[in-house]
């Protein structure tokens, strides 16, 4: 029975008829029954019951019944909103907690979401189109021998790498060559003299441990080579054309003979192509893949950084005999071009490997003052990096808008064959104690089973042992953390800006699966020669030592031996960025992620000294509280859809 100011409404009556307020015969329900003359028991449905209760009216205005009674489900007429009354399975914040956070499933524009990436706006995007555009003209390609390199570069490849080229190598070599639409290299016959070709600009991306560096070294020594030849035969055509001057000689006969003078080395200290590169050991690295193919092609190469004295960086770089290709770090080279300009007045090639660094805020400056002071020379500037940031992006549009990206379709992917699984540090029995989880993780790689082989690695110095790069975000953790993984009795050993430079070589070495022979020796010497000329401080260590043993002796935080536990066959790197960028770690198959990465270009560039040319690789992440489990949780979804990262 509904009350209605002064009116009520029989519940028994089809109309629903009013009566003027309290009749006397409304004492009961049976009393209105009897009004009537119907029975409560005996009570039917009215056949209008479909209508719906009588619309109720207050001064002429509807007014809504309310839901929020015990009746207020009852006599609905319509269905309810789709979807009421379904239990959602998992509710958009337990998907969050739980860290996983609906990133496998496309939103309903077909688009894969990827929110947590998306705030961080790190990476540019490049289209599945282009991605798939590119893997088409790729296919064709699957040997050296269809480059038109000169044979001899073809034959010292055989040397480096005995396989066929990667698909970096397959669109950056005919582009780099001028071949890619399959004419010959185009010549510069049409060209006056003096006149110059314009600067041709390149962005040359690619995955991490992809083949990167020799994709563009080799069609620079191509070029260097051939135009080498090209000026070897302009000097015989000129020498040639030049008429022979018997009279003036016969003339001249009782003149003093005058040697011309001797003609210093006309490429010392004027390379043509120059490489640089963010840290003195990309530059050891690219150095040694330079001298290794020296031998065969015959050059002239030197790397210059500031693990060497100033007096060997000078002995290099202004030997007699000249310099062909140079690799450096860029302040090293500003501040040699401020006192000799002349030293990038014949640079054809610059390359900025590791562009995203290099072009940077910090790096941007000097690496553009560079670029500038190259550029009237410059014939070809190619900028290399695993990884495109927006800021990169931004730069290459508003300064190289010709720039020609040559970008392969699998950027920005972490490869599926890298796996990365999740360690929870407030879990038991770590309880939020990180150093102890990263211990006890390395731990449990050490004790895994023998790793895949690969063949010819066991060779190699300190092949069969496990390495594993551990990966912290700020660097004053790097020696914290190693002290503590040797207290456990793990052979740990840090690299960082903080750590002393004398060893980084050799330390790198162990991981790097490079010789260390005549490269280290040179670092060597040129540190010997720097620590003989200044004052010799009770922390210098004997020069014979080790790169292991400069670490552990006791001016570095020495191994505490308070463990009884040991890890026998496993060595640890505990490193920052510095070791994320370049360092061909090829015999590591283990990265311990320490703290979560602040953006996806750091998983890129970490995850990416696990899992090179084709191997296999696991990285582990350690997560707790204050972490970004949801970026977490993108990443591996990325990595298993085997996606490019954004
Ligand atoms: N065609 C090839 N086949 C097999 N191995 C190759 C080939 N090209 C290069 N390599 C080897 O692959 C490894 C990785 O090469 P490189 O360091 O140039 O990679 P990258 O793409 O520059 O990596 P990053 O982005 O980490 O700097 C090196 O050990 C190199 O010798």
């Amino acid at each position: 029975m509904f009350r209605q100011s002064s009116t009520l409404i029989c519940p028994f009556c089809d109309a629903g008829a009013a009566y003027r307020t309290r009749p006397p015969q409304w004492q009961s329900t049976r009393s209105v029954a009897t009004l009537h003359k119907r029975r409560p028991s005996r009570m039917n449905l009215s056949p209008n019951v479909a209508r719906g209760p009588p619309r109720l009216e207050v001064s002429g205005k509807p007014v809504r019944k309310s839901r929020n009674s015990p009746f207020g489900g009852m006599n609905q007429t319509e269905p309810p909103r789709p979807g009421y009354g379904v239990k959602n399975p998992i509710s958009a914040s337990e998907q969050k907690r739980a860290g996983r956070f609906a990133k496998d499933t496309p939103d309903k524009d077909g688009k894969e979401p990827m929110k947590a990436l998306k705030m961080q706006r790190a990476l540019a995007s490049v289209s599945y189109e282009a991605r798939g555009r590119v893997k088409q003209t790729l296919q064709d390609l699957d040997s050296f021998e269809q480059f038109d390199l000169l044979p001899v570069l073809k034959e010292s490849v055989s040397t480096q790498a005995d396989v066929s080229p990667t698909p970096v190598q397959r669109l950056a070599i005919p582009a780099l060559l001028g071949t890619e639409d399959g004419k010959r290299r185009k010549r510069k016959e049409g060209l006056a003299d003096g006149e110059k070709k314009a600067m041709q600009q390149f962005l040359l991306a690619a995955e991490t441990g992809s083949g990167k560096t020799l994709a563009y070294v080799l069609p620079i020594l191509d070029a260097l080579k051939r135009a080498e030849k090209a000026e070897a035969e302009a000097e015989r055509t000129l020498a040639a054309q030049q008429p022979s001057q018997p009279h003036t000689t016969n003339n001249r006969l009782f003149d003093l003979e005058v040697e011309p003078p001797p003609v210093p080395g006309l490429n010392a200290g004027r390379p043509r192509a120059i490489i640089l590169l963010p840290t003195s050991e990309l530059v050891a690295q690219v150095g040694a893949l330079l001298k290794s193919l020296s031998h065969t092609v015959k050059f002239k190469s030197a790397m210059l950084s500031t693990a060497f004295t100033s007096t060997v960086i000078r002995s290099r770089l202004f030997h007699p005999g000249g310099v062909d290709v140079v690799a450096s770090t860029p302040h090293l080279l500003s501040s040699i071009t401020e006192s000799d300009p002349n030293v990038l007045s014949r640079v054809t090639h610059l390359v900025i490997d590791e562009a995203d660094s290099l072009l940077d805020r910090s790096f941007s400056p000097i690496t553009s003052s560079i670029i500038d002071r190259a550029t009237p020379s410059l014939q070809q500037l190619i900028l290399c990096s695993a990884t495109i940031p927006r800021s990169l992006d931004t730069y290459l549009q508003k300064r190289f808008p010709a720039v020609k990206r040559l970008v392969t379709p699998n950027l920005h992917a972490i490869p599926r064959r890298v796996q990365l699984s999740v360690v929870d540090i407030d879990k038991l029995p770590f309880q939020g104690n990180r150093d102890l989880a990263c211990a006890q993780t390395i731990y449990d790689i050490g004790k895994e089973g023998p790793e895949e082989v690969v063949a010819g690695e066991g060779e190699r110095e300190g092949g069969k042992e496990k390495k594993i790069v551990v990966f912290v975000n700020e660097r004053e953790m790097a020696s914290e953390l190693t002290a503590f993984l040797r207290g456990k009795g793990i052979d740990a050993m840090a690299l960082s800006r903080d750590s002393e430079e004398r060893g980084q070589m050799e330390v790198l070495a162990e991981f790097t699966g490079a010789s260390i022979g005549a490269t280290a020796r040179r670092m060597q010497q040129g540190r010997l020669a720097a620590s003989s000329s200044s004052s010799s401080s009770s922390n210098e260590k004997p020069a014979s030592m080790t790169g292991l043993e400069r670490l552990l002796a006791p001016s570095t935080p020495a191994p505490t031996p308070t463990s009884s536990r040991s890890l026998p066959g496993v060595k640890v790197l505990v490193t920052t960025d510095l070791g994320s960028r370049g360092i061909d770690t090829i015999l590591v198959r283990h990265v311990v992620l320490y703290d979560v990465p602040h953006t996806s270009i750091d998983f890129i560039h970490r995850l990416g000294r696990v899992g090179r040319m084709g191997r296999r690789g696991k990285g582990v992440v350690l997560v707790g509280k204050g972490d970004r489990k949801d970026v977490v949780a993108e990443v591996r979804g990325g990595m298993f859809r085997g996606v490019a990262l954004i």
